[in-house]
């Protein structure tokens, strides 16, 4: 199987410095992965760089077999299969449903297709009667669970998740957790960065553990069939069905 990504000696700087600096990795497609480690391991820098939404300093990066960046057309494709969830939540003025729908617009969704695809992704995120509620209104945890229902509404077949549940109270926290085991079970492909090691096992995530930008350790998960070969700083992960889309 075609990784969806693959990473070979990926540098990022910052301001003169290596904030990111990965040999090797391999990430499939219908797979859960998490990525831990302290403040300022690189969690954020790399799912910037998995989201495209930043290109690597050096090294090469792969999305299903194909080097990065490639012509505009592809690159605009990806950008659209490909959905970052911040860690911090920005919600337009307006309504709920207006956020759900200015991405759809801009794809050019019919005005029938945009309400069916809000109302699914508001019921998906328990919050299906919120449509016409005013965003800047919402609780922080009602904001993250629309942010997530934005992304959702734009069907992804990546989705990149930044700290999904910071901030969230015990409940709105795992109904979090449910949404995302959820979306785990329908095999849609997911990375997330958290500092919740107990969440990423409960959730049976395949952990990668960044330390100073580089890649550590084992997963927690420890699955059986999932084969993990850590040498050095890189990653390769077995295959598993690509997610009905
Ligand atoms: N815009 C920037 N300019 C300069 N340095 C940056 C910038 N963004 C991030 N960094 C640095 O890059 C390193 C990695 O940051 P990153 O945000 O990826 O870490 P993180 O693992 O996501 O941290 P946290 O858990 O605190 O969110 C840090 O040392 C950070 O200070």
């Amino acid at each position: 199987m075609t990784p969806l990504y693959e990473l070979s000696d990926i540098e990022h700087h910052r301001e003169g410095r290596t904030v990111l600096a990965i040999d090797r990795l391999e990430l499939l497609p219908g797979r859960f992965y998490a990525l831990t480690g302290a403040n300022g391991a690189g969690k954020s820098t790399l799912l910037h760089l998995l989201a495209l939404l930043d290109r690597p300093s050096r090294g090469e990066l792969r999305i299903d077999g194909q080097s990065l960046p490639g012509s505009n057309r592809h690159l605009y494709r990806l950008r659209r299969e490909i959905t970052l969830v911040h860690q911090a939540v920005f919600l337009l003025s307006g309504s709920v449903a207006d956020n759900l729908a200015f991405g759809l617009k801009l794809r050019g969704l019919s005005r029938r297709e945009r309400n069916r695809r809000a109302l699914w992704a508001l019921q998906t995120v328990g919050l299906g009667d919120f449509g016409e509620r005013r965003a800047n209104r919402l609780s922080g945890g009602e904001s993250r669970r629309v942010a997530l229902a934005r992304a959702l509404a734009l069907k992804p077949r990546v989705l990149l998740l930044d700290e999904p549940t910071t901030g969230l109270d015990e409940s709105s926290a795992a109904a979090f957790e449910g949404l995302l085991a959820g979306l785990r079970d329908q095999g849609l492909s997911l990375v997330m960065a958290s500092h919740d090691r107990a969440l990423v096992q409960r959730l049976g995530a395949e952990e990668i553990r960044l330390a100073e930008g580089r890649i550590l350790g084992r997963p927690l998960a420890g699955s059986t069939q999932h084969r993990l070969a850590v040498a050095g700083s890189s990653l390769c992960l077995n295959p598993s069905k690509m997610p009905e889309r």
